[in-house]
């Protein structure tokens, strides 16, 4: 298969089509039309085999999750998903790979209501970048930058799973609710929407949950406490490992996609949410354990360029 018919056969037919595209993929460009009133949230993130996914992901998985986990950026900042730009580099043409790739694809854009409007496609290692553009009504974006001493710090899942399942993957066990989050991340859309004008501030979990709050307390300029003991763990992920994989699990292990927000005083927590810990003014961050005492050894989060 050519270049050409490579795009128009998976990228032209099958997109495009969604409220606001005035014109989607086929010219040097694509053509949108924003929502009166609201302001467009951009987010960019790429995934290279053998470094964000194994080498041996199934093509579907590897589609789902190259959305997914930019949806998750549009989810943390409050905002609807509107349109996605796609880049792929194939070491070569196979029709099987990108018909499931597709399905993968497909399955989740239409699930969060996003419309592919263009892309570019090259041949090099498997790599995939997705750009997603989302709307939130003017001056309503969810930013990491609004904690405040005394907001309570809450999470709606379980961080931890997903890198259960990535080893899990690793040592042959493929199957099971851990290697689902995994594979299929759900991006928390609804929650991250219903979170404006609720939460003062949000991330979602990618790199680890001590290094994504991290993030919150360094915009935000104050620091926090976590309470070991409120931490969400779930049958499969205490199961899995020693208490001490799972912790580090779920204090480092990312791949999450879980968001993790501060509540506004005098806001109830939303449903399926619990409070792991509070801001609070004294800078830096504690995490008490199950004696109250605060841990001494915390894990680091996934970095890209950190040197061992
Ligand atoms: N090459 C770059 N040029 C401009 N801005 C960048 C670049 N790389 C990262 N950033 C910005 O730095 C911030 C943090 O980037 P990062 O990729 O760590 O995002 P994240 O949401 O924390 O994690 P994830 O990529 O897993 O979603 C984002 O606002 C991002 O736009
Ligand atoms: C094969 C394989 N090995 C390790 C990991 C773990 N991992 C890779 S990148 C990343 C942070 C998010 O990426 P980014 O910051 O680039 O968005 C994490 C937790 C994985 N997912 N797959
Ligand atoms: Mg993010």
């Amino acid at each position: 298969m050519d270049e050409f018919a490579l795009i128009r056969q998976f990228f032209r037919q099958r997109a495009g089509h969604g409220a606001g595209v005035v014109l989607g993929p086929g010219d040097d460009g694509a053509v949108l039309a924003p929502s009166p009133g609201c302001e467009l949230v951009m987010s960019i993130d790429t995934l290279i085999s053998g470094r964000h996914f194994p080498e041996d992901l199934p093509a579907a998985d590897i589609g789902w999750r190259s959305l997914a986990v930019n949806l998750s950026d549009l989810a943390a900042m409050g905002a609807t998903p509107r349109w996605c730009l796609l880049s792929l580099s194939l070491p070569d043409a196979s029709a099987d790979w990108l018909e499931a790739f597709c399905d993968g694809f497909y399955a989740l854009a239409e699930q969060a209501g996003i419309a592919l409007v263009g892309g570019d496609t090259v041949r090099g290692p498997l790599m995939i970048t997705v750009q997603v553009t989302g709307e939130v009504p003017a001056g309503r974006a969810l930013l990491r930058s609004g904690a405040r001493p005394g907001d309570r710090i809450c999470i709606a899942g379980v961080p931890g799973e997903a890198a259960a399942g990535l080893a899990q993957w690793q040592a042959g066990v493929r199957d099971g609710l851990l290697s689902a989050r995994f594979c299929r991340p759900q991006p928390q859309l609804a929650l991250g929407q219903k979170l404006r004008g609720v939460a003062s501030a949000c991330i979602d979990i990618s790199d680890g949950l001590l290094a994504d709050l991290g993030h919150v307390l360094d915009e935000s300029g104050v620091g926090a406490e976590l309470l070991l003991t409120q931490l969400p763990v779930s049958d499969a992920l205490s199961g899995w490992g020693s208490e001490e994989a799972v912790l580090r699990a779920q204090l480092a292990g990312g791949d999450d996609y879980l968001l993790l927000f501060t509540l506004l005083p005098g806001f109830n927590l939303p449903r399926d949410a619990v409070q792991i810990g509070r801001i609070r003014s004294e800078t830096g961050l504690a995490v008490l354990g199950r004696d109250g005492m605060p841990l001494t050894a915390l894990p680091a989060g996934w970095d890209h360029f950190r040197t061992p």
